[in-house]
């Protein structure tokens, strides 16, 4: 893997980031040089995105007192020189030296400096350099006004490093926070960035590399740092591809679904395609009896079985001559409502790795999440959203904002793989926490978690049946390949096209677009 790739899958907090930095000044690198030289990745970047042409760009820069505004004022100079229009606002008289250097250069170019932020307002572009990652309290009071009224403008903004309102690690808005359309974070992601409840903040984000050396970031994080960014690169490394050139179906592992009723018969027939799409090598569905020729019809190649039913058409116990010790891995809960609870039951007291979802949730809350899973020998797997880990976690509620976290503890709590449904999804097991960076709200749709389940198994399943020991992995390339399949279904189709069923039809391009070199 190359330094780019590898760069890509780090995310730090303050503190983290802080020891770097401590680490390269302590090696001898002068701060202003290292400020000078990212600066000048910057405002190059800034000039690519947002080239001068005969008419002059006029550029806003928002300056504040610490080295995210020096950041600003160089990349505010060099612009001048390049011909932009540069107005600089900076609401603050005490600047860090090295900042207060650089405004009084910036003063001395005779660079135009504007009163009120409202100044700014005929401006093309506005460039951010309040705060970075020191922002260690809430934006109140003036400023607070100023960057409510900046960001009623909607005009291009850039971030340095993060958008200047956002807690580094968390997120959180402390107080007011400028909403980018661009943010250039710089060395390396920070965790905040990587929040749900960032992302309205955050626009376009991508990360400025400035030769942070290797050495440091490792001496700081470990090489195998505990919070995972997903990228291409990781997936490629953990996907079962190729296959080995002489195997058969049991070896591709076997696959059995518990999903479906008569009320949500649908769900189980987009598990059964999401867990076609994982390439498994053999599907077996256990549904309702009266399901049984509906999931036929859609599914040749499974093995369907038909199970006794409740009177109001949901799975009441397996036939006899199932053997649930008999497969791989074992996923259920789409659609079976909260009425199968004795074959949750059954399927948690079995020594088999079970991945559970929707109503298995809700049946395992109110079993008790953690007595439960105590008891368990072999890997669990929960997949919640928001609402369902409330109820399995209700003692974890305080904590719901912040994901990162709140998965770690579930993963702690319970021994189990717990991925944690939203916009960045984010998978923990006991020792570390893996993000997705990119999904699209065109899965914000029924039906989709369903398939997500299907994948997981069949990928699950393929990794039992090949004896690999990173199941955890496993997960991660599930919840990778349903956003990316998301990603491109949206491309095709809008945002408003990606209904479930058509959602597993970009399974399998995704593959194929992203990994040609493995096929
Ligand atoms: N880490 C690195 O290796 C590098 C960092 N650089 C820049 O340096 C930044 C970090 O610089 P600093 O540590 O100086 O921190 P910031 O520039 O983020 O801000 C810290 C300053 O803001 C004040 N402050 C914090 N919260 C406030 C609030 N709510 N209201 C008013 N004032 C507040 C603090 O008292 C301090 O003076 C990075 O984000 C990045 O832009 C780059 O210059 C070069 C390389
Ligand atoms: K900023």
């Amino acid at each position: 893997m190359n330094r780019h790739e590898k760069i890509q899958q780090i995310a730090v907090t303050a503190a983290q980031m802080q020891e770097i930095e401590g680490r390269i000044f302590a090696g001898g690198m002068p701060v202003a040089a290292l400020m000078e030289k990212v600066a000048g990745l910057i405002y190059k970047r800034v000039q690519s995105l947002f080239p001068n042409s005969s008419v002059p760009i006029k550029v806003g820069f928002l300056i504040g007192p610490g080295h995210n505004g020096g950041d600003g004022l160089v990349v505010a100079r060099e612009l001048h020189f390049r011909g932009y229009q540069v107005n600089i606002y900076r609401p603050f008289s005490k600047l860090k030296d090295l900042t207060a250097q650089h405004d009084l250069y910036a003063q001395s170019l005779g660079i135009c400096y504007v009163e009120n932020v409202a100044d700014l307002q005929d401006c093309d572009l506005i460039i951010d350099g309040l705060f970075g990652f020191g922002l260690e309290r809430e934006i109140k009071d003036n400023l607070a006004e100023a960057i409510n009224e900046l960001n009623e403008w909607s005009k291009p903004v850039i971030s340095i490093d993060l958008p200047s309102g956002l807690h580094t690690d968390t997120g959180e808005v402390l107080g007011t926070a400028i909403k980018a359309t661009h943010t250039l974070c710089l060395g390396l992601w920070k965790l905040g960035l990587l929040h749900d409840r960032a992302l309205e903040y955050v626009g376009k984000a991508e990360l400025i590399d400035f030769d942070i050396p290797w050495t440091d970031i490792t001496a700081i994080l470990g090489e195998t740092p505990q919070i995972q960014r997903v990228t291409t690169e990781f997936i490629k490394q953990h996907l079962p591809l190729p296959r080995p050139p002489v195997t058969h179906k049991y070896k591709q592992g076997h696959l059995l679904l518990i999903c479906g009723s008569r009320k949500y018969a649908g769900g189980a027939i987009l598990t059964g395609l999401g867990a076609r799409g994982s390439g498994v090598g053999m599907l077996s569905i256990a549904v309702p009896e009266s399901l049984k020729p509906l999931l036929v019809s859609h599914l040749p190649e499974a093995l369907i079985i038909g199970c006794e039913e409740t009177g109001n058409g949901a799975i009441s116990s397996l036939p006899d001559g199932v053997n649930l010790g008999s497969y791989d891995a074992i996923a259920c809960g789409p659609g079976i409502t909260t009425e199968a609870t004795t074959i949750v039951e059954e399927v948690l007291a079995n020594n088999k790795p079970v991945i559970l979802d929707a109503d298995g949730l809700n049946i395992l809350a109110q079993m008790g999440t953690i007595s439960t899973l105590e008891k368990r020998q072999a890997t669990t797997v929960l997949t919640p959203h928001a609402g369902e880990f409330k109820r399995l976690f209700p003692d974890l509620e305080n904590l719901q904002q912040n994901r990162v976290e709140a998965v770690k503890k579930a993963a702690e709590l319970t021994g189990a793989i717990v991925l944690l449904k939203g916009a960045r999804t984010a998978i923990a097991n006991t020792s570390r926490i893996w993000i997705i960076p990119e999904s699209t709200p065109a899965l914000a749709r029924g039906g989709s978690g369903d398939v997500l389940t299907g994948l997981i198994g069949g990928l699950l399943a393929q990794g039992i049946a090949a004896n690999t020991n990173s199941l955890v992995e496993r997960v991660v390339i599930a919840a990778w390949w349903h956003a990316q399949a998301g990603i491109l279904a949206a491309k095709e189709r809008t945002e408003l096209g990606v209904d479930a069923f058509t959602l597993t039809q970009f399974l399998n391009p995704v593959l194929a677009n992203h990994f040609s070199s493995l096929l």
